[in-house]
């Protein structure tokens, strides 16, 4: 699979390996870097989880995302967006693509998933293969930046830089990516749930 076009990948998020230290590191980085079920450890620190679904629907994907996902060129592909709600707080904004060539043997769940998470189709099925975590600081006219806050709408963050993680999955002969912004009131789960030990 060719590099991305090195304009591309600077004019929208240098996607790095988790590897590398993130400077000044967010408090939640062992929620950004480790594996696992994000939605297990949603759970695990709040009362009630949601998933929100804003959309599922045909789109472009985004201009870093096409050769993650195996495309040559930025091109139509299935699209969902969610917000990951902890006690009612939204706490993260996902998105995820898959590539129009997948067929329902691929992903045989996504199209009906509504408002159950993605990840309960994902961890658990013996075919699906994961791929690295990278991780992005995302500036406040990325795409998915600018998603995240108008999903938001007047609670929209200040903050001018969200983290944000993705994950590449394949099953079959399909692959999907998705993408994880971590809103800063992820913190205060951190805090909270801390506080319930
Ligand atoms: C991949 C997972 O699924 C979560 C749920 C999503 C959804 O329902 O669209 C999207 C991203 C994830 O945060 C997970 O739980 O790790």
């Amino acid at each position: 699979m060719s590099a991305p076009p090195r304009s591309a990948s600077l004019r929208q998020a240098q996607w790095q390996p988790h590897v590398l230290a993130l400077n000044p590191p967010p408090a939640y980085v062992p929620w950004l870097v480790e594996g696992g079920s994000l939605t297990a450890r949603l759970k695990a620190h709040s009362d009630s989880f949601r998933v929100q679904c804003l959309h599922q629907r045909t789109a472009i994907c985004l201009s870093d995302e096409a050769v993650a996902i195996g495309m040559h060129h930025r091109g139509r592909v299935w699209e969902r967006e969610v917000l990951l709600r902890c006690d009612n707080t939204p706490v993260v904004f996902a998105h995820t693509v898959v590539p129009m060539s997948a067929n329902a043997n691929d992903w045989p769940l996504f199209s009906a998933l509504g408002e159950r998470s993605l990840g309960t189709t994902l961890f658990g099925d013996p075919l699906v293969r994961r791929g690295v975590l990278e991780f992005a600081r995302l500036r406040e006219g990325h795409p998915l930046a600018l998603r995240a806050r108008a999903a938001l709408g007047e609670n929209a963050p200040d903050a001018h830089i969200l983290y944000a993680r993705r994950c590449l999955y394949q099953r079959r002969q399909g692959t999907l990516l998705v993408t994880e912004v971590f809103l800063p009131s992820v913190l205060e789960l951190i805090t909270t749930s801390k506080n319930k030990r």
